[in-house]
């Protein structure tokens, strides 16, 4: 059975540790990480089977464990990507934004061929990501258009340069519209989707990202319209948020759960 470390134990972290824990995933979770000890006490304090909360990321990264889940933060997978891989851990990532920056992703990709380590990028709060996989070399364009509450906005880079403040928005607002390279750099806690999109198609620059602030919505959405010598497909996701961070959706942690069943040999492999 695969040995399990996690980094961030906030709303993702915490519903794959408790699925771990009631034997959904089959999986141990021996060690945990985050830079907040209440959040890591208070998720121990939920489980029958304890992990090991460590004092800093070095020791969760050299911890005997097979595979590293990141439901952290961009700045986690900057600081902490090239670590967990020379401590020769697969990892699976959730803040994939931290990818869209190019030396990110070259210290990824360098470090899985060198360590001879497995990344995996769960398709997270979005569907579609196999069609776009299959067209890539097809595509012309892609065009994302996720609508949330300000409230799941807040505190996002974004409101430090544009002065807009989600308390006073009152009718449906259109907060950015441009590339998916500078969209998860205003709205990293965001749109991790946007550069899933990237990777999987046209790259960051040509995917073109719309943030709409709705006051009235319940749900966090995201449209994807893809077009090519292919033809074109659009998909729309009107997905609820998790209870404990309106910024995530509910089906980003169950995407997460349903790759790390994958990864850990206890469901089909359905799809491309
Ligand atoms: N790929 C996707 O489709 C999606 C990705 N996400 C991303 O997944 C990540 C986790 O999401 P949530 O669990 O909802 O966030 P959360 O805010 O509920 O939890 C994050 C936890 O990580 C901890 N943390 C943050 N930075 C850290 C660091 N550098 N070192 C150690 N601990 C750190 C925080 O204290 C917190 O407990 C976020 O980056 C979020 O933007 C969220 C939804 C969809
Ligand atoms: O959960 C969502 O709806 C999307 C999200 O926060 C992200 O991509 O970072």
């Amino acid at each position: 059975m695969k040995r399990v470390g996690l980094l961030g134990c906030g709303a993702i972290g915490t519903e794959i540790a408790h699925a771990i824990d009631s034997g959904k995933i089959s999986a141990k979770l021996t060690h945990i990480y985050d830079f907040s000890k209440e959040n890591s006490k208070k998720l121990v304090d939920s489980l029958t089977a304890k992990p090991i909360i460590t004092e800093n990321v070095g020791l969760l990264a050299a911890s005997p464990v097979d595979m590293i889940i990141e439901a952290a933060s961009q700045d986690a997978v900057r600081d902490d990507i090239l670590t967990i891989l020379q401590n020769r851990k697969d990892v699976m990532i959730m803040s994939v934004g931290a990818l869209l920056d190019e030396s990110i992703l070259d210290i990824v990709l360098d470090g899985c061929e060198h360590f001879n380590k497995k990344v995996y990028l769960p398709s997270g709060a979005i569907v579609g990501l196999d069609g776009i996989r299959a067209v890539q070399d097809e595509l012309d364009s892609v065009t994302l258009v996720t609508t949330k509450h300000p409230k799941a906005l807040k505190g996002a880079k974004f409101f430090e340069s544009y002065k807009i403040d989600p308390d006073n928005i009152t009718s449906p607002t259109v907060l950015y519209q441009g590339s998916a390279q500078e969209a998860v750099r205003l709205f990293p806690a965001n749109i991790n989707v946007a550069a899933l999109l990237s990777l999987a198609g046209l790259g960051s620059q040509k995917t073109q990202v719309k943030i709409v602030a709705d006051p009235k919505t319940d749900k966090n959405t995201h449209e994807i319209q893809a077009e090519g010598k292919f033809g074109k497909f659009a998909i729309k996701v009107e997905n609820v948020p998790s209870p404990s961070n309106p910024k995530t959706s509910r089906l980003a942690t169950l995407a997460a759960i349903e790759c790390l069943k994958k990864i850990c040999g206890t469901s089909l492999n359905i799809g491309t």
